[in-house]
């Protein structure tokens, strides 16, 4: 795999591309917006998503998709929301065989399924993988060390992604478990809003690691409804990602999180922004999923009702703290 595509220029595509040229591969990085591919190509910056790091000169962008089509591998990289359309997209564009390797955090509101299933419905040609863990794209885009989870049902698929992508300051480690790599990355965006939430409030830290553990739990429920392995939860993609996300204002969840913690509301904290805070949006699946199927997930119940249903946030976090006591699984 010497050629790979980057599809959607955010903050994580770009950072993604130029770890993929770091790693020796021919990158060419896809950008919805031209003004995007035009800083890049001319500065070596993404001036709208990743403004003031400093890009390979190395690394290509485009906005015609067809300049994907001799890819080896494609790194799928658009909002959760908008990945059946990218792919669908895209699947015109490349060869059979080539891997589809979603980078995207979240779960398709409108169907409820995961995003290698929205792959394997637009692109049944294309298998899935997934690339997850915990990675802020300014560190990854500056080449400070990381570890990812990278996971794909075809091992062999897998390992020639590892192989291609991997670098010294970008670590993957393969795993099998394609479903579990997609829960804990989903989810952790829902329950850094909770973090950030508590940090709003001023409730101590205390209340974060209160909420990241019992977060951790809410996350091993999910996942073992959509038939995820407890070890891939208990890993990079899970685990790790949870107490990076949760543990720091450069998320964009729990950045927004504090922030209604603080008494902003999601509305203005949106229209100030143009990143994308995917917890804000899964949240409305994971509650409908857990409501559906009787899951117990308090804190992803208690953002909901927040973000979803206006309900103040003071009422909503006491009637949390109230909750009856209960073991401890
Ligand atoms: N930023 C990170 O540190 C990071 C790390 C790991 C994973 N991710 C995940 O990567 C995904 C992309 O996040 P990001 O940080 O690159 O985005 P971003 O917030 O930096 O930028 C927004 C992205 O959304 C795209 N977009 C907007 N409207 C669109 C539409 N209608 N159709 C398709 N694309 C549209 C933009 O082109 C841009 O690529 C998310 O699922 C995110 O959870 C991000
Ligand atoms: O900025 P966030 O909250 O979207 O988090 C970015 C990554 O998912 C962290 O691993």
């Amino acid at each position: 795999m010497k050629k790979i595509g980057v599809l959607g220029a955010g903050a994580w595509g770009t950072a993604l591309a130029t770890a993929a040229v770091r790693a020796g591969c021919d990158t060419v990085l896809w950008a919805r917006e031209a003004e995007v591919a035009a800083s890049i190509n001319a500065s070596h910056e993404n001036t709208l998503f990743l403004k003031g790091v400093a890009l390979p000169p190395a690394l290509r962008a485009t906005t015609d998709m067809a300049d994907l089509g001799d890819c080896d591998a494609i790194l799928i990289v658009s909002p959760a929301q908008h990945l059946r359309t990218m792919s669908a997209a895209l699947a015109a564009h490349v060869r059979h065989g080539v891997p589809f390797v979603i980078c995207s955090k979240g779960i398709e509101i409108s169907s409820g399924k995961l995003l290698s299933d929205v792959v394997t419905e637009t692109a049944p040609h294309n298998p899935p993988a997934v690339l997850s863990g915990p990675t802020f794209a300014a560190e990854v885009a500056q080449g400070l060390p990381c570890a990812l989870t990278l996971a794909c049902t075809d091992k062999a698929v897998g390992m020639a992604l590892v192989e291609a992508l991997g670098a010294p300051t970008f670590r993957l480690y393969y795993n099998e478990d394609i479903i579990g790599a997609q829960i804990g990355g989903a989810v952790k965006n829902v329950l850094a809003i909770a973090t950030g939430i508590v940090a709003g409030l001023g409730i101590g830290e205390n209340a974060r690691a209160a909420v990241i553990t019992r977060g951790l739990a809410e996350i091993v429920r999910f996942g073992e409804l959509f038939g995820a392995q407890a070890e891939t939860l208990m890993g990079l993609s899970g685990l790790g990602d949870l107490i990076l996300t949760c543990s720091s204002t450069q998320s964009r969840n729990m950045s927004l999180g504090k922030a209604i913690g603080e008494g902003q509301t999601l509305e203005s904290i949106m229209a100030s922004r143009n990143s994308i805070a995917e917890g804000a949006h899964t949240v409305e699946i994971v509650y409908k999923i857990a409501q559906d199927n009787n899951l117990d997930m308090p804190i992803t119940e208690s953002v909901y009702h927040i973000l979803k249903e206006n309900r103040d946030v003071r009422s909503v976090t006491e009637a949390l703290l109230a909750r009856p006591f209960t073991d401890e699984s």
